[in-house]
């Protein structure tokens, strides 16, 4: 079995592959601090809640959060006996080589929903990411990362109004029933709705042009759902591409 780990900046996510589906997801929140002992005391107690004995053999990361790596590999090499494939170092291949200006460091979360779109759907793609930062990952014909776009996250949006506005409270974003709030609430849900719609469209649609090919757009991260509900720009929305894409880079690995 595979233990699939994908660090955000906010959330990390595990997820156990038994080579034909995931049999569970187990989220925490993204601490460099947190010891390999602390991951396997959670990750224990969690996974005889819903009845799994995993038979851990192999592990694979990716992660925006370079500090984490430390902890997580001392965490498979103590607890399941592996040395884990890490995405972006130069011991892990990956089944496309990005095309991107000389230096760049591609975050692993994108090379990583990359593979996983490109496995699933072919490529032309517009991999929308909602995580702490909003990603566009464009994927070539060939499979290949060769660019995007990143913006503020949503939620980083919100906070961001409440921190630098004195009267602004903290507020969850939802989907708004109207356009015009008639509340100080209301007046920011329909601005970071609405106005993270207008941005994923029109971004999207000045990549479409750009790009000069028919693309699919595929939306992912926790608050894809909530976004697709206003608009019909996406084609899918995969709330497992990322983990995914981590069994297709895994298995190349394997291979190779
Ligand atoms: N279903 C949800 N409803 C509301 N907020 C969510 C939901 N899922 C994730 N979030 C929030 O969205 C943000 C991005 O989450 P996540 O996709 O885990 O980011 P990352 O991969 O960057 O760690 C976080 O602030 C998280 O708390
Ligand atoms: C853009 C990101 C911060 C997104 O991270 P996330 O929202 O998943 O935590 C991450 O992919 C990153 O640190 N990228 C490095 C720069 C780049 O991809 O070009
Ligand atoms: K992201």
């Amino acid at each position: 079995m595979l233990l699939a780990i994908d660090c955000g900046n906010t959330n990390t996510v595990f997820s156990i592959w038994d080579g034909e589906k995931f049999l569970c997801t187990l989220r925490t929140s993204t601490h460099h601090a947190r010891t390999a002992d602390a991951y396997f005391t959670w990750f224990t107690t969690l996974v005889a809640h819903y009845g799994i004995t995993p038979d851990i053999q192999h592990v694979i990361i990716s992660s925006t959060v370079p500090r984490v790596v430390f902890n997580l590999r001392v965490f498979a090499d103590r607890f399941f006996g592996c040395r884990p494939v890490v995405v972006g170092k130069p011991d892990c291949a990956l089944p496309q080589a990005p095309r991107v200006d000389e230096g760049t460091i591609v975050g692993p979360d994108r090379l990583v929903n990359a593979a996983g779109a490109y496995d699933r759907h072919g490529g032309d793609l517009v991999v929308v990411d909602f995580g702490t930062a909003t990603t566009f990952d464009v994927v070539a014909e060939d499979g290949a990362y060769v660019g995007g776009v990143i913006a503020p996250g949503v939620n980083l949006s919100l906070e961001a109004l409440h921190m630098a506005a004195a009267a602004l409270p903290h507020v969850d974003v939802t989907t708004p029933q109207k356009v015009i709030g008639t509340n100080t609430v209301d007046c920011i849900q329909s601005g970071v709705y609405w106005g993270y719609v207008g941005l994923v469209e029109g971004i999207c649609a000045r990549i479409r042009a750009e790009y000069d090919r028919p693309m699919r757009v595929i939306g992912t991260g926790g608050l894809a759902p909530l976004f697709a509900q206003g608009t019909q720009l996406f084609d899918t929305i995969e709330e497992d591409l990322t983990m995914h894409g981590l069994t297709v880079i895994h298995a190349y690995n394997q291979k190779m």
